[in-house]
């Protein structure tokens, strides 16, 4: 699978941590940066990985800030994007089978990498269910695209 991956210099580390263990499974990582631990801004990083996801190079983006929050928020801002922090394995699996996220938010001062590589593997196994979550997820769609519930 063709991963994106970004971070700001808050999420550097884990992001590295989660690059290599995307690699040992196989998947293809499109890294947007950071490159270093300088500081620098996360929506710049959010977004980017979040367009790769939108414009179809990726089928799922996983972005790395301090707290997984600012930078989740940065991804859903891009129209498509559904971007989910999570801090734990099972919010991840049902965040890919009820709205199907296409996105996964850490937080590398939040999450330690164990945990985090957990989250990661729940994300990656779930798949959408579909069924009655499709219509919902329709409807964020829609409020993408401008048009009122
Ligand atoms: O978590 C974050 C956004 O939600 C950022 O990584 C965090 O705000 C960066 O903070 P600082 O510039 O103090 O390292």
């Amino acid at each position: 699978m063709k991963i994106a991956l970004g971070a700001d210099h808050a999420g550097f580390t884990l992001k590295n941590a989660v690059k290599k263990h995307l690699d040992d499974l196989g998947h293809e990582v499109l890294d947007v940066g950071t490159d270093s631990p300088d500081r620098t801004d996360y929506p710049i990083w959010g977004s980017r990985a979040a367009r790769l996801v939108t414009g179809g190079e990726a089928e799922l983006g996983i972005v790395v800030c301090g707290s997984g929050i600012g930078i989740g928020i940065a991804a859903n801002k891009v129209p498509g994007a559904r971007c989910a922090t999570c801090t734990d394995p099972w919010s991840a699996h049902m965040t890919r089978r009820h709205n199907d996220a296409n996105m996964l938010a850490l937080g590398e001062r939040v999450t330690g990498e164990g945990l985090a590589m957990a989250i990661v593997d729940a994300f990656l196994e779930a798949s959408f269910d579909g069924g009655r979550h499709a219509g919902r997820v329709d409807q964020i769609t829609d409020l993408d695209e401008g048009r009122e519930l």
